[in-house]
């Protein structure tokens, strides 16, 4: 078995650190990891929201590519922006233990009232909009694209108030010290994949390499929480452009999966939400399940609002 990994990565300095993390496994387990930088069209078209970008695969899609050349071995990703297909010779060989999955608002005024009538947030989230205009109606937001130190610096020149971010990104860059508010996860439901690091690979990268760093890599609980929600994104069809939500969690026995998804309408009139249980062998059957729930229920109906609203 080769022992030296190339590990592909985007160039933020989160994406950046995730690959290092992974790194560091490796290295410890005495392999010699080496990380290459691959530049994304996420990463280079900030003048647009991502639903304008169109949603399948803007920051993988580059990291695909050098999988399937061989120019790496594995590519990192944040769990949340891996399309909810991969393509056939594709393959997620491990979900990397989980981070507190809630969304943060992060403001540099420790005295930040969310009550404040003239609130304004930072997201170019379409699922944080909707929410926050559920839970938040006073509050406008306002786009924030970009890596974190961008949207920090946006926050910094007096844009918003506050954004709205992933706990895991901003515990991650170390901006712990700006957190003002943790998002009750019942009601800000997070992202399919949010806190998760995931490791892809090619489905002909040397087999004995594959068990190893799967070995090395993956959280088994962590793992099946993700093809919960991940079957339940496939079965919503939405990329990260539609505001739908899903959080597995695993109880401490380990003998069942609960799984919350849901889906809410742009302007967050609209809130369908649906919680099943199944055992871990079943997690992808759960996700089927509440996805075409949620549907018969109204999602369907929201599905095509949006889509005609886009048009
Ligand atoms: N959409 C961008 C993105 N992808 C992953 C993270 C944070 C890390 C994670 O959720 O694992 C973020 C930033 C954010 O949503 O605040």
């Amino acid at each position: 078995m080769k022992t030296s990994i190339r590990i592909g990565t985007r160039g933020s300095k989160l994406a950046l650190w995730q690959a290092h993390h992974v790194a560091d496994q490796l290295t410890a387990a005495g392999l010699t990891p080496e990380i290459v930088i691959i530049t994304t069209k996420g990463d280079v078209v900030l003048d647009r929201s991502l639903d304008k970008i169109g949603s399948k695969g803007v920051f993988t899609e580059e990291l695909e590519e050098s999988l399937r050349t061989g120019h790496i071995d594995i590519a990192v990703h944040s769990a949340k922006d891996v399309q909810s297909s991969i393509p056939a010779d594709l393959e997620l060989l491990a979900f990397m233990e989980r981070e507190r999955v809630n969304d943060v608002v992060v403001s540099f005024d420790p005295n930040l009232d969310l009550g404040r009538a003239d609130l304004v947030l930072g997201t170019s989230s379409t699922r944080r909009k909707a929410m926050l205009r559920r839970f938040l109606p006073h509050a406008t937001t306002a786009e924030a694209r970009g890596n974190l130190q961008t949207r920090l610096r946006k926050l910094e020149e007096g844009q918003y108030h506050a954004l709205v971010l992933a706990y895991a990104g901003v515990h991650r860059m170390e901006y712990d010290g700006f957190i003002r508010h943790i998002l009750p996860e019942t009601q800000y439901v997070p992202a399919t994949g949010q806190g998760s690091v995931a490791i892809e690979c090619a489905r002909n990268l040397e087999p004995a390499l594959k068990t190893e760093l799967h070995r090395i890599l993956d959280h088994a609980a962590t793992h099946v929480c993700l093809a919960a929600e991940r079957a339940f994104l496939r079965t919503m069809e939405g990329g990260c452009s539609i505001p739908s939500f899903a959080l597995a969690t695993l109880t401490a026995n380990g003998q069942t999966i609960q799984l919350h998804g849901g889906l809410i309408s742009l302007d967050g009139q609209q809130f369908i939400e649906e919680t099943q249980s199944a055992p871990p062998t079943d997690a992808e059957q759960l996700g089927i399940r509440v996805a075409e729930s949620v549907l018969v229920r109204g999602g369907q109906q929201i599905l095509n609002d949006i889509r005609r609203e886009r048009e």
